[in-house]
């Protein structure tokens, strides 16, 4: 199947030197199958594809497994905490909700395994996904890519946002021509700036991405303290509300919007924008939360080295028409749906994840200076194979 066990070269943790790497030895396309568990809290998304690494060859079928309300408390409650039993009792219930979502793709050669963000600090503590890679190879019986993001932040990146690689393979995909732009809008909201004139996607000026601020996250919190509603469907109660424009110009006065980017956040890093709009009614409310997100992008959009063509909308967000409506006001260029170009909105992070697992087992890249700020080029992830033992 073109994945032969080798042991990783020059181990540099414990947490390296307790596995077995793995190197794909053939440019042939390999059935990769990605996992994401975002911040948004809501569940495993799970999808394949068939790459080399470089090109994308296809995109197989996929998967949405939901976690129940306990499972959504728990690992809530372990939000921005980097040790201790919640962290654990995060990790275990990761780990199986994964396995169960997993277990259901067949002829699988290798699997990409984002885990779950609990913090994100890159310049400070770090950044930690939990899940353990290492039991889900053991109980899968396939080989696992996983921690994506440790070395990048090692080496003085951010460590987020890595999907754009993949959008760059997405830009070729679709065969673009000229440069375009992929927002993924989460609980937190990312913005990739790609020109596809570049055959690389590391090569300088080939890509530029950063975080755009807080998408659905706060509205997604204001919903649920409120109303005791997980989201604002489709829009409607942001729909009957005016944005409060003095509550908008504190939000973009925050020192994050004057940072050039690369740049990253955690998702709780602006839940005390929930602040700024507590004297507002529930509409209005909403409304300014939604018109933070799309001024965010606004922002953010001045940062491109070109005007972009288009902009390709990933993510929950892309669902919210009064979002989407707020977007196409504010940016100079076309706002539509990944699905116009036949990608898959729901599924492109968990495809992400499968397309970089590939490039971490092949040796290659999978940051660079443009994308997370670090700087030399990146190809982070530890590889455990199967059949390993663990050492104690
Ligand atoms: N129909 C809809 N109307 C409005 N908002 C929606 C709709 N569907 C999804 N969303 C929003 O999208 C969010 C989920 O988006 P998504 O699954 O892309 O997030 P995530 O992948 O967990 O986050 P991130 O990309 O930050 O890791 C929901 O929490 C909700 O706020
Ligand atoms: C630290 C972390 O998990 N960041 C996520 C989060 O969710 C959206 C945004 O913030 C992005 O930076 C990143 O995820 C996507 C998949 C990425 O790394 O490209």
């Amino acid at each position: 199947m073109g994945v032969t066990p080798t042991h990783k070269a020059a181990p540099k943790s414990v947490e390296q030197e307790r596995c077995v790497g793995l190197t794909i030895k053939t440019n042939k396309a390999v059935r990769a199958l990605g996992a994401m568990s975002g911040t948004s809290l809501d569940g495993v998304d799970a999808a394949v594809v068939e790459t080399d690494g470089h090109r994308i060859f296809g995109f197989g079928e996929s998967g949405y497994r939901a976690y129940s309300e306990d499972e959504r408390a728990q690992l809530r409650a372990a939000l921005g905490q980097w040790h201790g039993p919640q962290v654990e009792a995060a990790a275990e219930l990761i780990t199986r909700a994964h396995a169960e979502a997993l277990s259901e793709f067949e002829a699988v050669d290798l699997i990409g395994f984002h885990g779950q963000t609990l913090a994100h600090e890159p310049r400070g503590r770090g950044t930690l996904q939990v899940g353990d890679g290492f039991g889900l190879a053991q109980a899968l019986g396939q080989p696992v890519v996983w921690d994506f993001r440790s070395d990048d932040v090692a080496m003085g990146g951010e460590g987020a946002p890595l999907a754009p690689f993949f959008h760059f393979a997405c830009a070729k995909w679709i065969e673009a021509e000229e440069p375009l732009c992929f927002l993924n809008l989460g609980g937190v909201g990312n913005l990739t700036y790609v020109d596809p004139s570049f055959d690389r996607p590391e090569a300088p000026g080939a890509l530029l991405a950063f975080d755009t601020g807080p998408a659905n996250a706060p509205v997604d919190d204001l919903m649920q303290a409120r109303l005791g509603l997980p989201m604002d469907r489709d829009g409607a109660v942001a729909r009957g509300g005016t944005v409060e424009t003095g509550a908008l110009e504190l939000f973009l006065a925050e020192p994050f919007f004057a940072r050039m980017p690369p740049k990253s956040l955690d998702r709780n890093d602006f839940a005390e924008m929930i602040g700024l709009v507590q004297e507002l009614s529930d509409s209005d409310a909403v409304a300014t939360l939604t018109g933070m997100c799309a001024a965010g992008v606004a922002q953010g959009m001045e940062h491109c080295p070109k005007p972009p063509s288009r902009v390709l909308v990933t993510g929950g967000g892309r669902r919210n028409p009064v979002l989407m409506e707020m977007l196409r006001v504010s940016l100079d260029c076309p706002v539509e749906p990944v699905e116009t170009v036949g990608l898959d909105g729901d599924m492109l992070e968990a495809q992400a994840f499968a397309y970089l697992a590939v490039r971490v087992a092949r040796g290659l890249p999978t940051s660079c200076p443009g994308t997370t700020g670090v700087q030399a080029l990146v190809g982070g992830g530890i590889v455990s194979a199967v059949s390993m033992d663990r050492a104690s």
